[in-house]
């Protein structure tokens, strides 16, 4: 079976991958099935763009071999775009998703429903030895929520709520979200590649 290494560290997006990759019938591997675990990229740049591909640059390096890498996260319009690129540490280092949802409820505390419009982005980078990356964006429009609703998922899934829906991105199977998700969507940017491997 075909294979793709993750850049990734991060369990809920690795579910998130092995359901996507499903119908491409790949094996999806992460920096979490390495035998000597890897030191964590640190990231350094101010967009998605940049972090993606500092990731996926510097773990192609050290495995010699193409790797794909997500960087993403959760804008708000009415906190100005925030947390953005800072989403896994919005409530401190210690990249705590429970805490960071409930910092995003508190600062939208008494904000109306149609002021908490936001969207999930995720940029992927492809990088592989020898050749230019790849880099594709896909965003998923909704609202947040007033409170968490749902268990599935990970990150701020239990309190946005997709365009069209009335349920949150934590009610929904990884199947309905990866149809609709950031993440589903940068993939089908990036499908001639995933075809490819
Ligand atoms: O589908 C999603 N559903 C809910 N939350 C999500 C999603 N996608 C990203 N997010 C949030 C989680 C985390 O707060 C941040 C990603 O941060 P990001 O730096 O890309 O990932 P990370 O540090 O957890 O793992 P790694 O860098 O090893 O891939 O955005
Ligand atoms: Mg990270």
């Amino acid at each position: 079976m075909k294979e793709i290494m993750i850049a990734t560290q991060n369990k809920g997006k690795v579910k998130d991958f092995q359901s996507l990759f499903k119908k491409y019938d790949i094996k999806v591997t992460s920096l979490l099935d390495l035998t000597e675990p890897v030191e964590e990229v640190e990231e350094t740049g101010t967009t998605f763009e940049e972090n993606a591909l500092l990731k996926a640059e510097t773990i192609a390096n050290k495995l010699n071999m193409p790797v794909l890498a997500d960087d993403s996260g959760l804008e708000i319009d009415a906190l100005e775009g925030r947390p953005g690129v800072y989403s896994a540490r919005y409530a401190g280092e210690e990249k705590n998703d429970q805490k960071n949802l409930h910092k995003v409820l508190e600062e939208l505390r008494g904000v109306p429903e149609d002021q908490r419009s936001a969207r999930f982005v995720c940029v992927l980078a492809v990088s592989r030895p020898n050749q230019d990356p790849i880099i594709r964006r896909g965003t998923c429009e909704g609202t947040i929520t007033e409170g968490p609703i749902g268990d599935n998922g990970f990150g701020y899934d239990p309190i946005f709520k997709p365009e069209n829906s009335n349920l949150t991105m934590a009610q929904l199977t990884s199947d309905q979200k990866n149809l609709i998700s950031h993440r589903g969507n940068a993939l089908k940017k990036i499908e001639d590649w995933v075809k490819n491997q």
